[in-house]
């Protein structure tokens, strides 16, 4: 994304960004870096992005994952893919990033889960001692298709970092393949992290037909939840459904560029963040893979105001309104707030 496509006045909107998946998110520049550290591999730089006005389905999205993957498995891999990307977000404005990842073994090279979370941690606390302006937390990721016992595994690695990082590891993520396993496999671990006191942000109903899975997840109930596209009647999805989310009033982290080019949203007109939105229930604009994608936060929420008509005390609304989402405690909110109150009037000069 080149600067001078999106808005200043975008660009220089605190923003919160609360959902992004690490390997989701190496920019181009990163990619070129990977891409000569391994040679051999023969990866292009056309297969590890999706360009504009481009698409694919959601299943050769996840195909891009692979190759990534591929790219990205030794621990300095990981600390210059996490340096980068938490330094390309607070180029953006972001001021508070909730990162996620899911922990990978790697035994050609060494890595193991827990040094793979290690190296995160490590790249959050360098920028930080940099001075990089940007609060960032991690989330630990577990991905659907790995099943009951990974998910345990993973659960427990969670709380061992919740208890050692310094508020760093605040909860899990559930993600990956939409299409592949069941929610019902992996309640109890996600139950078990709810009662350590992980916060929990699933991914909900990306692809239609997993309203039973939805529902069943709903009863957790989670923390966040990631898409949720089709839990609206109007979207193939139930009423019911969006009673459970607005009674237990579960914010939404909507991502309306990854929608789009992975198809599951026909346009951006039809993105459910229209429904949530006007029904004032809390919907935070993020970006999941600003790198797969080739996008960013400021060009989301520039997005978001075009097709929706927002003004631009609607946009720093729908921004400021985001920080009473994050996982991190209320300490860190109020800063957050008053952040956005001493920067103010530089935004809207
Ligand atoms: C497009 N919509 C999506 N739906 C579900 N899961 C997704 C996703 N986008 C990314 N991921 C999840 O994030 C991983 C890549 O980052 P990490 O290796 O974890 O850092 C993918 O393998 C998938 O599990
Ligand atoms: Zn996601």
């Amino acid at each position: 994304m080149m600067d001078n496509e999106v808005d200043v006045f975008y660009r220089e909107l605190p923003k919160v960004e609360l959902h992004a998946h690490l390997n989701g998110s190496v920019s181009c520049p990163t990619i070129e870096k990977l891409i000569s550290r391994k040679p051999h591999l023969n990866i292009g730089h056309g297969m590890t992005a999706i360009g504009k006005g481009q698409r694919r389905t959601l299943d050769e999205c996840f195909q891009v994952f692979k190759v990534i993957h591929q790219l990205v498995d030794t621990e300095e891999d990981i600390l210059m893919v996490a340096t980068d990307v938490i330094k390309e977000f607070a180029a953006d404005g972001v001021k508070y990033l909730e990162l996620r990842s899911t922990p990978r073994e790697e035994k050609h090279t060494g890595l193991t889960k827990k040094s793979y979370i290690e190296t995160v941690i490590k790249a959050i606390q360098q920028c930080k001692s940099e001075g990089v302006d940007i609060d960032v937390r991690f989330l630990v990721a577990i991905d659907r298709r790995n099943g009951t016992e990974v998910a345990m595994e993973t659960v427990k690695l969670a709380e061992d970092f919740m208890l050692s990082s310094d508020g760093l590891v605040l909860g899990l993520d559930l993600s990956g393949d939409p299409t592949v396993g069941h929610g019902k496999d992996l309640l109890p671990a996600l139950q078990k992290a709810k009662n350590c006191g992980l916060k929990l942000s699933l991914h909900l109903s990306e692809v239609p037909s997993q309203l039973e899975e939805s529902d069943m997840l709903l009863d957790l109930p989670p923390d966040r939840i990631g898409h949720g596209t089709f839990l609206h009647p109007t979207m193939g999805g139930s009423q019911g459904l969006v009673d459970k989310v607005v009674k237990h009033n579960i914010p939404l982290e909507l991502c309306l560029t990854s929608n789009v080019k992975g198809q599951t949203v026909a346009r951006y007109s039809d993105h459910h963040f229209k429904h949530w939105y006007q029904m004032g229930h809390p919907s935070v604009i993020c970006t999941d893979d600003k790198g797969v994608f080739s996008t960013d936060l400021s060009q989301e929420y520039q997005l978001a105001a075009s097709t929706f008509d927002l003004s631009r005390e609607a946009v720093w609304k729908l921004s400021h309104d985001a920080i009473d989402c994050i996982f991190a405690p209320d300490t860190v909110k109020q800063q957050l707030k008053q952040k956005w109150i001493d920067l103010k009037p530089q935004v809207f000069k």
